[in-house]
């Protein structure tokens, strides 16, 4: 990591209470009494409200509850997009907490997280190659040809080794939200957040992505937390958390025969799909329609792109801007983070 985003905390010996019964050496999140209240004009809206739990490095975790009970907002603590109101969140030993800077925050999620989104977050003007590119022209520590390299060999292993040079308009959803996985990968993230991956996509893709990450999960090593409202995905995961009114109502692990079974049947059921036409085409809009049963209707998430790559309310949309993003990346600026401004800790509701 670059010496100058290295921020003084990482520095910082503080003694959170840890579960007895977890091995603390493995524990590579810890998420404590954390709460999180928005500032929508005068009120505040919490969504959190004093959420508490360790993930181990290696877990698969499904984060499951109604729509409005705080996922995503708890998946974006989780990914030091956002910041908690009150509480302590620590992602691989580096405690987050409100006085964090955003260039720390940007450099520890291009340097361990990876994200997928339900809507793909892919740079329009950019081919498949070049999206899987970008995190680790941003990180810096490679050549132009080991990353070229890198990206190809990513896309390789999400099957889309012919579609390098496609453009997002020019790929599926299923394909798109692929090269969203191989652009996560992309600087070896130890942990995986993904917020409703197959919530725009019809059940054959929904499949193939559900083993793409299974595989991540077993064959690398590679953490995962997964919100979805799809309750069946649980099945694959090693442990559910089931969130209620911005609280942990339930936190169970899952039956290992139970995965084991559940990810026998997707391997073959995928395999079907690929004896009878070689990789995996997007449903129609009607299979698409009809598809939904599965899955309660959600209302996608207005993402900025990439946002979550970098500082706040930076905007990449085009090609020609990368060069100058790239150098504005390299130099430390520091930019207030709206979220602080609008958090009152006063007024948070226990
Ligand atoms: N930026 C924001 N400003 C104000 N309120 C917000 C903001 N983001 C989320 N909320 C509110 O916080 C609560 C939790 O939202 P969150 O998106 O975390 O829920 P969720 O469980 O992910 O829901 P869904 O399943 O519908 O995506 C909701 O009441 C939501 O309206």
């Amino acid at each position: 990591m670059n010496n100058d985003f290295v921020d003084k905390e990482i520095y910082e010996k503080e003694v959170i209470q840890i579960d007895p019964l977890i091995q603390q050496d493995k524990c590579i999140i810890e998420v404590r009494n954390v709460h999180k209240t928005y500032l929508l004009g005068l009120e505040g809206v919490t969504a959190l409200r004093g959420v508490s739990f360790n993930v181990q490095e290696g877990e698969f975790i499904t984060i499951l509850g109604t729509s409005g009970c705080g996922k995503t907002t708890l998946l974006n603590l989780l990914g030091s997009i956002d910041l908690p109101t009150k509480g302590d969140v620590r992602i691989c030993g580096q405690r987050i907490r409100a006085s964090t800077e955003d260039k720390f925050l940007a450099s520890l999620r291009l340097s361990s997280l990876g994200f997928v989104f339900q809507t793909f977050n892919l740079i329009s003007s950019l081919t498949a190659l070049e999206n899987v590119e970008l995190p680790m022209i941003l990180k810096g520590t490679l050549n132009k040809d080991q990353i070229r390299n890198n990206a190809q060999q990513l896309l390789e292993q999400v099957g889309l080794g012919g579609r390098l040079n496609h453009y997002p308009n020019q790929l599926s959803g299923g394909e798109q939200q692929r090269v969203t996985i191989a652009r996560a990968l992309a600087n070896n993230p130890s942990i995986l957040l993904l917020d409703e991956p197959t919530g725009d996509l019809d059940t054959k893709n929904s499949d193939l992505i559900m083993k793409i990450i299974i595989d991540l999960n077993i064959e690398k090593g590679i953490t995962i937390i997964m919100v979805t409202h799809d309750t069946n995905l649980k099945n694959y995961s090693t442990r559910t958390i089931r969130m209620l009114d911005g609280k942990v109502a339930n936190d169970e692990k899952n039956n290992e025969d139970n995965r084991a079974k559940h990810i026998d049947d997707l391997t073959r059921v995928i395999k079907q799909y690929q004896d009878i036409n070689f990789g995996v085409r997007a449903g129609t809009v009607e299979e698409n329609r009809q598809n939904t049963s599965k899955t309660e209707k959600r209302q996608p998430k207005n993402y900025k792109v990439l946002n979550h790559l970098y500082h706040p309310n930076q905007q990449l949309d085009n090609k020609q801007q990368l060069p100058q993003f790239i150098q504005q990346y390299n130099t430390p600026i520091q930019k207030s983070n709206p979220n602080l401004q609008i958090q009152n800790k006063d007024s948070i509701q226990e």
